[in-house]
């Protein structure tokens, strides 16, 4: 795990300008931004679990030796979640977090087959997460969404639940917006989801798959073919593809870069060497997003600072990154339009100072 929380190498005025600037985030999965004191709490409740109780030993356990590794820990978790009172508690803390962070408004990835096939029953989840929505809504002024993702490894009656549980008018939330394929990407072909996704985006949801995280530009190329995908989660590898870079821009169809995510599953091997100066170069509308925070050690201000010192960002350009966020995500123009101006006037508050 990754042990700053604020890259060190962004300057102070930096740091402070990306803290209280207005933001959204686009790619955060619910689980994954469960904090180490929620964790721990779950943990102490379930003493059959062998996730650490220790706030201080989640640092060790959140240490990954490769994506397959992070995606058993992932799961470990997952297996805390147990009642709709989790999931509530869960959810309505994540926003908390978000809130912090002057996240304005949030698409959350949640997994919902992973809960009901562990036993939480289908209603009782829907109406937590909903509870939290709202709550975060009313109480901290972030708007949360839901993007309903398909654990790709578990198969086709994964897909199946998800889709029911996303399509299906008794059950699907308010604040559902779209549908994704997340877990590992190696002999999960995505054009086998096709009739999933076909489904999802006729009842109106929007396609985001990950796809390009661990597997090469051809997944990419299957994700936005098939799955007919609006914005690709990850993408990173679409930079070993001239051809698709172009694609992307043209189509202005925009990345979800997470870059200490990419460093913590060991998909890339330092930031350094992350592509996203290329997507840059190359016109791809790029996002910047957090992922799974408490386990890759970071944050989404975090990630700003990341992006800021890789692709040489001052205040401006901070600004129009947060903007691209809000650009590229599903709210509707009014509030689009209302994030943007939050943006823009504290930018130029900033710089008159
Ligand atoms: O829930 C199960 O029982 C289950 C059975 C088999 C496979 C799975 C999964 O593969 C779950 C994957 C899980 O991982 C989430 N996630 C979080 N971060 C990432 C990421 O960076 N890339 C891909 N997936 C990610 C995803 O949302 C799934 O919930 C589950
Ligand atoms: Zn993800």
């Amino acid at each position: 795990m990754t042990q700053h929380l604020v890259d060190p190498r962004a300057s102070r005025d930096l740091t402070a300008f990306i803290a209280e600037l207005p933001k959204a985030e686009l790619h955060v999965h619910h689980v994954g931004s469960a904090s180490p004191r929620i964790v721990s709490e779950l943990a102490a409740r379930h003493p059959d679990s062998k996730v650490p109780t220790d706030p201080e030993a989640l640092v060790d356990y959140f240490t990954f030796t490769d994506f397959a590794h992070f995606i058993d820990v992932y799961l470990s978790v997952v297996d805390l979640i147990r009642t709709p009172e989790d999931v509530r508690l869960l959810t309505y803390e994540v926003a908390r977090d978000l809130a912090r962070q002057q996240v304005r408004y949030a698409e959350l990835t949640i997994t919902p087959f992973s809960s009901t096939r562990r036993g939480i029953d289908e209603r009782a989840f829907m109406d937590a997460i909903e509870d939290a929505r709202k709550a975060a809504e009313s109480e901290f002024g972030t708007v949360l969404r839901w993007c309903f993702d398909i654990p790709g490894e578990a198969g086709l009656e994964a897909a199946e639940e998800t889709t029911r549980l996303a399509t299906d008018d008794r059950l699907r939330p308010e604040g559902l917006v779209s549908f994704g394929l997340g877990g590992p990407e190696v002999g999960v072909e995505r054009p086998q989801f096709k009739p999933y996704f076909d489904r999802a985006i006729a009842a109106g949801l929007h396609s985001v798959p990950h796809a390009g995280e661990t597997t090469g530009p051809q997944t990419v190329w299957d994700a936005l073919t098939h799955l007919r995908a609006e914005r690709i989660g990850h993408g990173t590898s679409s930079a070993q593809d001239p051809k698709l870079l172009a694609h992307l821009a043209e189509h202005r169809i925009p990345l979800e870069v997470c870059p200490t995510s990419n460093i913590a599953t060991r998909a890339v091997r330092t930031l350094d060497e992350h592509p996203i100066k290329e997507f840059v170069r190359a016109g791809v509308i790029v996002t910047v997003n957090s992922d799974d925070p408490p386990m890759f050690g970071t944050d989404l201000d975090n990630e700003y600072a990341v992006a800021a010192r890789l692709l040489e960002l001052d205040e401006r350009g901070l600004a129009e990154l947060a903007k691209n966020a809000v650009e590229a995500s599903f709210l509707d123009a009014a509030g689009k339009a209302r994030i943007a101006g939050e943006i823009d006037t504290y930018t130029a508050q900033w710089l008159g100072r």
